[in-house]
């Protein structure tokens, strides 16, 4: 599948180059462009977003539509499984490519966008990383081509940012999990095929009694509940699940017992850098938009790109841009060469996601009344830019874990 993206991003020397330069050719990157194979592969997803998203993205945001055929396309380029090794069928890529496909992909529509990070960084993510073998297998393989994808049920209706209080439970029943409980906002809900789910086994020991379960969908004794009608990202689903005895063969249990809140904790490591990315697409989306009304639109006999109130304007959006960018990509290559990176995910998040939301909101203020109806995609950024100050923990938890971090390096 790596061959896939490279050829598709052209030239001979492109083709010929193999997963294992791409695996050491990031780490130059500190001062000067991406690496080659990079710039290629965003290039590749680029026109793949031209061609495939942006006709249609206002149309799946207005219909609440699923992109289930160009999901499928995404699956054949490689881009659901982009970290994974080939032999479970991924693409075997690093996460700095990851980030760039999902800024990309989400340039073109942020729905999309989200169901491609939740697919590679939360419902992959974990199992890659925790699964046996044969989970991987099992669990992993059939998610890469876009014909099946999956989800991550951490959040419940009574705790969301307080992960650690689940009270979903799961006990065993002989060669059975039986589960119980409810999980609020899944992302890919009613189009996903499995389920990192996660329960508590244990109660007495708080967040040290949870575990996390791989659940087929559908399976008998989990239901869906109604697909919520949201400001933004709304191609994709977000619902509840349901779990009333939903019985699940004992080894669907994804590491050892008790490891699920450190599953959860580390996935959303991972995910955060997906997120940002999302975040960094709608705001380079918002930019594109601004910049280009800007220097068509006349005011007082000049296009109002003219005007240093609409330039400072620029300037400022842009600069938040790429500093977000930055730090995104900084996270994304500290995880691909094996560093701690959970405070950098945290800072990239947190400045990408806060980042769009201001960079889509002067977008609108560029654009004037065109910005605030639906003939324009600016209304369509500012919101589909706000769920990333909430989901994989929300701008204050980010700061929560960034502070934490921060001083346990101070005290040493
Ligand atoms: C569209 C959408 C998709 C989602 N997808 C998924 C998914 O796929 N899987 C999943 O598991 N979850 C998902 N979520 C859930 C999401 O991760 C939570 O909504 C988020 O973590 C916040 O939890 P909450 O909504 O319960 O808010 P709360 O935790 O109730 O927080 C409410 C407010 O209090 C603040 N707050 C809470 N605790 C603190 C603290 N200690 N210090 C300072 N401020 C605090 C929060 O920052 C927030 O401003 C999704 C949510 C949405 C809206």
């Amino acid at each position: 599948m790596a061959a896939t993206l490279l050829a598709r991003g052209g030239g001979a020397a492109a083709r010929a180059l193999t997963f294992g330069c791409l695996r050491q050719l990031h780490t130059v990157y500190q001062t000067v462009e991406l690496p080659e194979t990079h710039q290629m592969l965003r290039q590749t997803c680029r026109d793949f977003a031209e061609k495939e998203l942006v006709p249609i993205a206002a149309q799946l945001d207005k219909e609440h539509r699923f992109p289930a055929e160009q999901v499928k396309k995404m699956g054949a380029l490689g881009l659901l499984a982009m970290d994974v090794p080939e032999e479970y069928k991924g693409a075997g890529l690093d996460y700095l490519a990851y980030s760039i496909a999902v800024e990309e992909i989400s340039r073109g529509c942020a729905s999309t966008g989200v169901v491609m990070s939740v697919n590679n960084s939360l419902y992959l993510g974990p199992i890659l990383k925790f699964g046996s073998e044969e989970q991987k297998h099992q669990w992993i393989a059939p998610f890469t081509s876009g014909d099946k994808i999956g989800c991550f049920a951490l959040s419940e209706p009574g705790n969301g940012s307080d992960a650690g209080a689940a009270s979903t439970v799961a006990r065993l029943d002989g060669n059975e999990w039986v589960l119980n409980g409810t999980k609020a906002w899944i992302t890919n809900a009613w189009d996903a095929s499995a389920v990192v789910v996660f329960a508590t086994t244990d109660k007495s020991q708080k967040h040290k009694g949870i575990s996390a379960f791989l659940v087929p969908m559908p399976t008998p004794g989990l239901s869906l509940g109604k697909k919520e009608d949201k400001l933004g990202i709304r191609a994709s689903s977000t619902a509840n699940l349901i779990f009333e005895d939903c019985r699940i063969p004992k080894a669907n249990l994804l590491g050892q017992q008790g490891m699920g809140f450190k599953i959860a904790m580390q996935t959303l490591d991972s995910g955060r850098i997906g997120i940002a990315s999302q975040a960094l697409g709608i705001a380079q989306g918002a930019l594109d938009c601004a910049v280009d009304y800007a220097e068509k639109r006349l005011a007082f006999g000049s296009p109002i790109s003219k005007l240093q109130a609409i330039q400072f304007k620029l300037a400022d959006m842009a600069l938040a841009l790429e500093g977000a960018r930055l730090l995104t990509w900084r996270a994304a290559m500290l995880k691909d060469n094996g560093k701690p990176y959970t405070k950098e995910a945290a800072m990239a998040k947190l400045a990408a996601s806060e980042a769009a939301t201001a960079i889509s909101h002067q977008a609108i203020q560029i654009l004037g009344g065109m910005g605030y109806v639906t003939e324009m995609p600016a209304e369509r950024h500012y919101r589909d830019a706000r769920i990333t100050e909430i989901y994989e923990g929300t701008s204050e938890i980010q700061r929560l874990v960034i502070a934490g971090q921060l001083l346990k390096e101070y005290r040493g």
